[in-house]
């Protein structure tokens, strides 16, 4: 039989777009007609299972999928024993708790002795303790902004993004308590070989995740002024420089994370750069 690791995904919702891209991105190719809750790649040992996230870390931990992407959120929550593996930079958001814009908010301690909704009873029951306030935790299973409106609760815990469900629902975000990211987790006693997968799956995703926080840029520099852009951009080795057709210009080559070529951008073009150009890179092996 073929040796082939399993996956498991979100099957539709906030992970499952990005999770996919990333797949994709790495070159994994496989096909994900609707409906089809399973599908084996056709160019990498691997299979996917479409699941629920909130299947997602007990599957894996049980072995029954091998690896899975679930958003840190749902992993806590969860409370199992697998092995976090890698960030994955995207379903971004916040676990809060929040309350009736028009109520005035003294700190914590507003919560003591108050009723709370949420779909994250062991996170919110964890912070609780940790604050010494005892509070009856209301566990529902899905649009929870609607329970102070109709008398379920005086509170929520829930996720936030951009705050705009909030606000449409007449809440306000009082404490920020958990932060969360899609991650990439694993079984804790996956087998050699599936170990050997495993880091070339790993050593993709680095190479995508690295393309990204980084740009390609081309600019065309007096040559007196090569030295000074140089300690400016130094790229991933040294940067390239190649001769313009016009006498006295190169065109310098580098590799820059985003966040440098803005804090630079002002000191290039000072230094005598002009034309410059910033590229996307798809991928990028250090
Ligand atoms: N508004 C948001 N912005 C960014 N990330 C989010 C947002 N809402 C949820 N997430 C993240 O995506 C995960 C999945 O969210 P989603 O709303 O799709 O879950 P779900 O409704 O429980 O899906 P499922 O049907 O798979 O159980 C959340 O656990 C969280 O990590
Ligand atoms: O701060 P915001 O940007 O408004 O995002 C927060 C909302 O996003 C998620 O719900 P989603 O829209 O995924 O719907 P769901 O209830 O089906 O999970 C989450 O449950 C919040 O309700
Ligand atoms: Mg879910």
């Amino acid at each position: 039989m073929e040796q082939i690791i399993r996956i498991a995904v979100q099957k539709s919702g906030r992970l499952s777009d990005d999770s996919l891209s990333l797949i994709k991105e790495c070159g994994i190719k496989f096909y994900n007609g609707t409906g089809k809750l399973k599908s084996t790649s056709t160019n990498f040992p691997v299979e996917f299972l479409f699941l629920r996230d909130d299947d997602i870390p007990g599957y894996v931990a049980d072995g029954v999928a091998d690896l899975g992407i679930v958003g840190e959120n749902e992993l806590v929550e969860k409370d199992k024993e697998v092995l976090t593996l890698k960030k994955l930079g995207f379903s971004k958001c916040r676990l809060s708790l929040a309350i009736p814009k028009g109520q005035e908010y003294p700190g914590v301690h507003y919560f003591q002795g108050k009723s709370i909704a949420t779909s994250y009873p062991k996170i919110l029951g964890d912070f609780l303790q940790s604050k010494n306030i005892q509070a009856e935790i209301h566990e529902i299973s899905g649009s929870v902004e609607i329970a102070p409106s109709i008398g379920l609760a005086e509170g929520i815990f829930d996720i936030v993004s951009s705050g705009s469900t909030l606000m449409m629902n007449g809440l306000k975000e009082v404490e920020e308590v958990f932060k969360s990211e899609a991650v990439l987790i694993g079984n804790k006693n996956l087998a050699d070989w599936k170990k050997v997968i495993l880091d070339k799956l790993l050593f993709r995703i680095n190479a995508v995740q690295t393309g990204k926080s980084n740009k390609y840029v081309l600019m065309n520099v007096p040559n007196t002024s090569i030295p000074r852009i140089i300690e400016l951009i130094p790229g991933m080795r040294s940067p390239t420089i190649l001769p313009l057709a016009q006498e006295g210009w190169s065109s310098v080559h580098s590799v820059l994370s985003e966040d440098q070529f803005w804090e630079n951008i002002e000191e290039l073009r000072a230094a005598g750069a002009e034309g410059i150009l910033v590229v996307p890179i798809e991928k990028m092996v250090l």
